[in-house]
């Protein structure tokens, strides 16, 4: 740290002790060392040796952030930010948003006093469009980095650039496997030069951390099964009726087999003996409202274990106090991106060992663990290493556009950590050059890219929120973009009240689709005056969610506003359906323009056909055009999962449209 500080750090620092526990205590010193002598850090630590809650500390007792500036802390997850966030916040004393805050798409729970920040890799990059030498912080601490996620590699891109800038910038990444020679070769200057007076060796250090806050043994099957979930549901009931008290977290791949493994622990609960029915299941998945991804945190009522059924949302830097018993089915859905056909794939992958190694993590956190590995020893030992960087099996439309807005005109020769496949690069400046954000010579349109780049949205629904002034439906496009991005969570589904569900969908919908029922579920909720949880219990309606939407559309109102969209019929208050068919078509043919590249034909069996006629969909349980009939739409998204293509949030449009908005791509497909 700087000289002038040096006189305040010790006795801060002193102050500071760390859970004593914890192996990262014995490391302080060191670590504080290398952060200072060295701009970049790699720390490689066992899970739970406390690199995620105790080193944002380490450095605000040290005086880091004395002269004001912030440490922030990436993370790949958002369910990461707020519950760390929450826990350092309360081993500092001090109240969340204060000096110890979060900030998550839509949601920024900061303050002028905000020291010690955790944020997604994601909106860090967008802060780099205002600040894009991240000047506001000291140090930035990019964790899980092993995880490869899209936006924490592209932030270790643009880090390594800032760090020629920034002398007095330190970079800490965080991994927990042996990859940590190639993150410190990544910084490191080229052999025979230096950067700010340092050469190769200088410029980085490696710190390991031993050991773990306590020990978790693991077990394995002698014999491979072939139904995991089955399987899974087994060792919860043998754990519950067998192993001393303690709650158990289950890895499974998605929200379905989720689903399917609360009903058959529901149904196996029916049989035990009566001491044993205390068992209490818990879905959390990345699409349950965060209201409800919060109750793993809870403590179970008395006498009664929890068993929570997760993704692996959960597998990486969360704590859920008193979990024992971990338990891995070593499997993991993976999206990856078909660039010929523009689909999403999700596919069920085995994990890797870093992954297995941070599922077993959660246990042990706050008390020995046990961990059951539903494969065999010899499975593991065959597992790869780390998991495929998700930047060369990604839609890379979103993040390019970023990239140009910040200046990289050469994508191509970007230094990534890895290299994405030119095939991803290639489709995604196609469809970038298709939305008019970039022009014939691949650089950022003005206004139209550089805005579509700044608004939070992905790039085909900023393009038709920024084309709705011409219209003349701003307002209807501001409420559908903000119930869009509630990614489906705004009814809530539980089997049993499904026959509900469908009936309180049909209340709001409209035959236009998708999006404008979804306009008429936020029209009636703002009609019944926000406040009113009950109105949304009855319809099946997640109220905290559309309590979020209120706010992302104002937010989303205010970005159109710094850049001068405003349009008279924004008054809000306007509480009438848009059913009719003038405003209906307006929105429809607005959304086309933003969509065309998502198109389909309905068959007469149900299902759709692209327009090149190349794909099957499929309609997803969550559209109205599950049961009703249609011909031509757009849709938001495409995902196959299990073979089957499924397309979600469809709005129908008129064939003649898409060649009047979308002239140029529609040519070109059709030669
Ligand atoms: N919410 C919490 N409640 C109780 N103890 C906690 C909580 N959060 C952290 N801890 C304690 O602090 C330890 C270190 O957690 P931390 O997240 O800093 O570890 P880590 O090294 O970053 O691990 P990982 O890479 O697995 O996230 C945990 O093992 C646990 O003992």
């Amino acid at each position: 740290m700087a000289e002038e500080d040096e006189e305040s750090t010790p006795l801060l620092s002193e102050l500071y002790k760390p859970p004593a526990l914890l192996p990262i205590a014995r490391l302080k010193d060191q670590l504080l060392y290398a952060i200072e002598t060295h701009p970049v850090t790699i720390i490689v630590g066992e899970t739970g040796s406390g690199k995620t809650t105790q080193i944002p500390q380490f450095l605000y007792h040290s005086g880091w952030t004395n002269d004001g500036s912030q440490i922030a802390v990436t993370q790949p997850r958002r369910i990461a930010c707020t519950s760390v966030s929450a826990r350092v916040a309360s081993e500092l004393e001090t109240p969340l948003g204060q000096e110890v805050g979060y900030s998550i798409r839509f949601e920024d729970v900061t303050s002028s006093k905000t020291r010690i920040k955790f944020v997604t890799d994601g909106l860090l990059l967008r802060e780099m469009l205002v600040d894009p030498l991240l000047k506001r912080y000291s140090v930035v601490m990019v964790d899980e980095a092993h995880e490869r996620s899209l936006s924490s590699d592209v932030l270790l891109s643009l880090l390594k650039k800032v760090l020629r800038k920034r002398s007095d910038l330190r970079v800490v990444v965080s991994s927990a496997t042996l990859d940590a020679e190639r993150f410190l070769d990544f910084f490191a200057p080229e052999e025979g030069e230096k950067i700010h007076g340092l050469d190769r060796d200088e410029y980085g250090c490696i710190v390991s951390i031993e050991g773990r806050a306590h020990p978790v043994d693991i077990f394995y099957l002698s014999e491979p099964t072939n139904d995991y979930i089955e399987r899974a549901v087994d060792t919860i009931i043998d754990i519950h009726t067998k192993e001393a008290d303690g709650d158990i977290l289950c890895f499974l791949t998605g929200r379905e087999e989720i689903d399917d493994c609360i009903d058959m622990i529901a149904d196996r609960i029916v049989d035990l003996n009566p001491n044993f029915k205390n068992l209490q299941p818990l879905p959390l998945y990345a699409g349950l409202p965060s209201d409800q991804q919060m109750y793993v945190f809870e403590k179970a009522a008395e006498n009664t274990r929890k068993v929570i059924i997760a993704t692996n949302i959960a597998e990486a830097s969360v704590t859920i106090e008193n979990i024992v018993y971990v338990i891995d089915v070593g499997y993991v859905k993976l999206r990856a991106y078909d660039p010929i056909l523009g689909i999403e794939r999700l596919n069920i992958t085995p994990v890797s060992k870093a992954s297995a190694t941070q599922r077993a993590g959660r246990a042990g956190r706050t008390r020995a663990g046990k961990c059951y590995r539903l494969y065999t020893e010899e499975g593991f030992e065959g597992l790869e290493d780390a998991t495929f960087p998700e930047i060369q099996r990604s839609n890379l439309a979103p993040v390019l556009l970023q990239l140009m807005n910040l200046g990289i005109q050469n994508l191509i020769r970007f230094d990534y950590l890895s290299n994405p496949p030119s095939k991803l690069i290639v489709r995604a400046l196609d469809l970038l050059f298709s939305l008019g954000a970039i022009d014939d010579y691949g650089r950022l349109t003005k206004p139209l890219g550089t805005r579509m780049a700044e608004l939070p949205l992905e790039p085909m629904l900023a393009k038709a929120l920024l084309n709705a002034p011409s219209f003349g439906c701003l307002s209807e496009m501001l409420t559908i973009a903000a119930m869009m991005t509630l990614q489906g969570t705004a009814f809530v589904s539980h089997s049993d009240t499904t026959k509900l569900l469908e009936r309180s969908r049909r209340r709001f919908a409209v035959k236009e689709g998708d999006h404008i029922t979804l306009y008429n579920v936020y029209q009636s909720f703002v009609s019944v005056g926000k406040k009113d949880a009950q109105w949304c219990r009855d319809n099946c309606l997640n109220h905290k969610a559309m309590i979020k939407a209120v706010s992302v559309r104002k937010q989303l109102e205010n970005y159109l506003e710094r850049m001068g969209i405003q349009e008279s019929a924004l008054q809000g208050g306007d509480v009438k359906r848009v059913g009719g068919m003038e405003m209906g078509e307006k929105v429809q043919r607005c959304l086309t323009t933003g969509y065309f590249a998502q198109a389909a034909r309905m068959k007469s069996d149900g299902s759709f056909q692209t327009v090149g006629g190349e794909t099957t969909l499929w309609a997803h349980p969550s559209s109205m055009f599950f049961h009703r009939k249609a011909d031509w739409v757009i849709y938001h998204e495409i995902l196959e999962t299990k073979g089957k293509v499924y397309i979600r949030d469809l709005t129908t449009i008129e064939m003649d449209w898409l060649t009047e908005y979308a002239p140029e791509y529609y040519k070109v497909k059709k030669r």
